[in-house]
């Protein structure tokens, strides 16, 4: 069992999967990710939520460990996906008398997810602000609709005054990754939770009602220290605001002549004195980080060959993910390159334009199939724009 000290009574049953290809069938995880599940030990045990299956083995070993003969009373269920509530069922077959404490939707999805039957003594129905007494632990309950599904609901124990905050705060990589918290928690947060800003507000502030010491998500570490700065980068990511100032450079390139002005552009905006200038090749790099980096830094620019009189297809998926997770405040530059019609900035502009708040930069550069040194002063008028 991973070495995580809680306190006494909360003890960590959760596990790590490093052979996972892609989280949710999209992510790189590099690191891994973990599947955090935990036990309160009290008179009524508890344990909150399960684990994905690629973990069952692992984490019905640290149950066994921490529980041994001892029967769990409760399991919570703060979130019906698979990587969390995949053990529902087995949990429910191991201990037929367990009760399973979550809200209303809660009960709706796990019969559309298993096939048990849950008769209503086993079902312990909670809303907003309920408490369940287990003991000398109290979880209260609090609803975090669409943080990102429906049904989240994260529980406050209110004597170690510990916050289970669901996928909240959660971070890609396994608890042993070597790694700053912050960029792997903003990956994971804006493209998983991105779109839900408004409900994260909403969670937060019901969060800051709270007396706070620890909080356990449902992946990555748990957090002990310094919780304002965490909490600080959740009220950021969640309203939308760039976290610092700098330039991020999204190139789609078939040929490699769009990225070569998209490198000068960069090498401009550093000549200039401009700090944070991060370049992304949409074709090849990691699409979610471009996504988390771009919402990072206060200004973005697209740069995009012509492709069949449309935009060459990985930039158009950028921005239709920037979209589905609600990008917006942000200004936005625009660089297209085409052989006989170039295209792109037009239909760029359109789509930026289904987004709020963003401030589109004149000039627009257009390069005609290959850079030209007379392409240089567009560029240098794009960084000056970008910088004024
Ligand atoms: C399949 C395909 C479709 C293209 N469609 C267009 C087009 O609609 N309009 C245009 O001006 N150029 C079009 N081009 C040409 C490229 O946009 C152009 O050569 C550009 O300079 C490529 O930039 P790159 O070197 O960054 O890939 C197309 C190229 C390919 C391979």
């Amino acid at each position: 069992m991973k070495d995580v000290f809680i306190s006494d009574s909360i003890v960590y049953v959760g596990v790590d999967d490093k052979n996972i290809d892609l989280f949710e069938s999209q992510y790189v995880v590099p690191n891994g990710v973990s599947y955090n599940s935990y036990v309160i030990l009290d008179d009524k045990i508890t344990i909150m939520d399960t684990v994905d299956r690629r973990g069952t083995e692992g984490w019905l070993a640290n149950l066994k460990e921490t529980l041994g003969d001892k029967k769990p009373y409760y399991v919570v269920v703060s979130h019906l996906e698979p990587d969390h509530a995949g053990n529902l069922k087995t949990l429910l077959d191991l201990y037929p008398d367990i009760k399973v404490i979550g809200n209303p939707k809660t009960f709706t999805m796990i019969a559309q997810f298993f096939d048990v039957d849950l008769s209503d003594d086993r079902k312990v129905v909670v809303g907003e602000g309920d408490t369940v007494n287990l003991g000398t632990h109290t979880l209260q309950f609090f609803m975090a609709p669409l943080v990102h599904w429906p049904e989240v609901m994260v529980a406050y124990e209110q004597s170690e005054k510990i916050l289970f905050s669901a996928d909240g705060f959660g971070k890609f990589g396994a608890l042993d990754a070597d790694e700053p918290w912050e960029d792997e928690a903003r990956r994971y947060f804006i493209n998983i939770v991105g779109k839900y800003g408004v409900q994260v507000q909403n969670l937060l502030k019901k969060a800051a009602t709270l007396d706070i010491q620890i909080i356990c998500p449902l992946h990555g570490p748990i957090l002990k220290e310094n919780l304002g700065y965490y909490i600080g980068k959740y009220l950021t990511w969640s309203s939308y605001e760039p976290e610092e100032k700098g330039v991020v450079i999204a190139c789609a390139s078939i040929h490699g002549n769009t990225m070569i002005a998209a490198k000068k552009l960069a090498e401009i905006l550093k000549a200039k004195g401009e700090k944070n200038v991060v370049l992304y090749d949409l074709a090849r790099d990691d699409m979610p980080s471009a996504i988390a980096d771009a919402y990072r830094y206060d200004r973005l620019v697209v740069a995009a060959a012509s492709y069949d009189g449309g935009i060459f297809p990985c930039m158009e998926t950028f921005l239709r993910k920037l979209k589905a997770k609600n990008f917006q405040k942000r200004t936005v530059g625009y660089i297209q390159n085409g052989t006989w019609a170039p295209c792109t900035a037009k239909q760029m502009q359109a789509i930026m334009g289904e987004l709020k708040n963003i401030t589109n930069v004149e000039p627009v550069v257009t390069i005609k199939s290959a850079m030209k040194e007379a392409d240089v002063a567009q560029l240098e008028a794009l960084a000056d724009a970008l910088m004024a």
